[in-house]
């Protein structure tokens, strides 16, 4: 559960929204709209007192509660040690005690053994972005942001993510995206930002008619027969 209370900054305008522990969030809007600074803001990278995580105000949270509540995974892998592998990376992500059998399964959900003993840093984009994914299964939080993590993926991989978001192996899921293929399949609700205000927040199906299609990017996409065209 996210609510979200009129929050404002020189970016974001009067943001208020909620979602229910059962719903899970798509956030759209073009380059510069401020998705990734309301997502700094709803984990707490950005200090503020307009945000409830179930119930409870994020600025009341201990770092520790905060870290089993939210979790930011951020566009690009950033990694201080040179030296840190794939396995050590995925052990360190979880908050508490390591799940060994968890840590086996990630690895091989997202056929990452081959890597297991590789430096992070030597990762190629679109393993770093696998890797980020595995560190949030292995974190585990009560709701995980996503923040344009399927910007280096390719088709398989990609299809591999849609199903990974759609299961339930993480809880609820905030997903920033320009892929708007991926958006609409997946179903979640949807929040568009526009020059840092909402201007629209409502189920999927709201979201993606002809009409919305035309009012928020003009005429370079529409749905014909359930699927979307880019019109180039
Ligand atoms: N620390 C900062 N100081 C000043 N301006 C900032 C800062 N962070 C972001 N901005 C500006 O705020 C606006 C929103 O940035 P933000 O990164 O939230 O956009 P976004 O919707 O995630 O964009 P994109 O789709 O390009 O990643 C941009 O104009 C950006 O330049």
């Amino acid at each position: 559960m996210l609510k979200v209370n009129n929050y404002n900054n020189f970016i974001l305008k009067n943001i208020s929204f909620f979602i229910k522990s059962n719903e899970n969030l798509v956030i759209l809007g073009e380059n510069g709209a401020g998705k990734s600074t309301l997502a700094k803001v709803i984990c707490g990278l950005i200090e503020n007192d307009s945000v409830e995580l179930y119930e409870k105000n994020l600025q009341d949270l201990s770092s520790q509660q905060r870290a089993n509540y939210i979790n930011y995974i951020p566009p690009k892998l950033s990694i201080f040690d040179e030296y840190i592998t794939l396995k050590e990376f995925l052990e360190l992500s979880s908050v508490k005690s390591v799940d060994v059998k968890r840590l086996k399964k990630v690895i091989s959900l997202l056929n990452l053994k081959r890597l297991e003993h590789r430096y992070c840093n030597d990762l190629s984009s679109g393993e770093k972005q696998l890797l980020l994914l595995a560190s949030s299964l292995m974190h585990n939080a009560k709701i995980t942001i996503f923040d344009e993590l399927t910007a280096n993926l390719d088709i398989n991989r990609l299809k591999e993510v849609f199903d990974i978001f759609k299961s339930t192996l993480l809880n609820q899921k905030i997903i920033i995206t320009h892929n708007l293929d991926l958006a609409y399949a997946l179903k979640f609700k949807i929040l568009f930002l526009k020059e840092g205000k909402i201007e629209f927040f409502g189920t999927n199906e709201e979201f993606f008619t002809n009409k919305n299609l035309n009012k928020f990017y003009d005429s370079s996409i529409s749905k014909i027969d359930n699927h979307l065209v880019v019109n180039l």
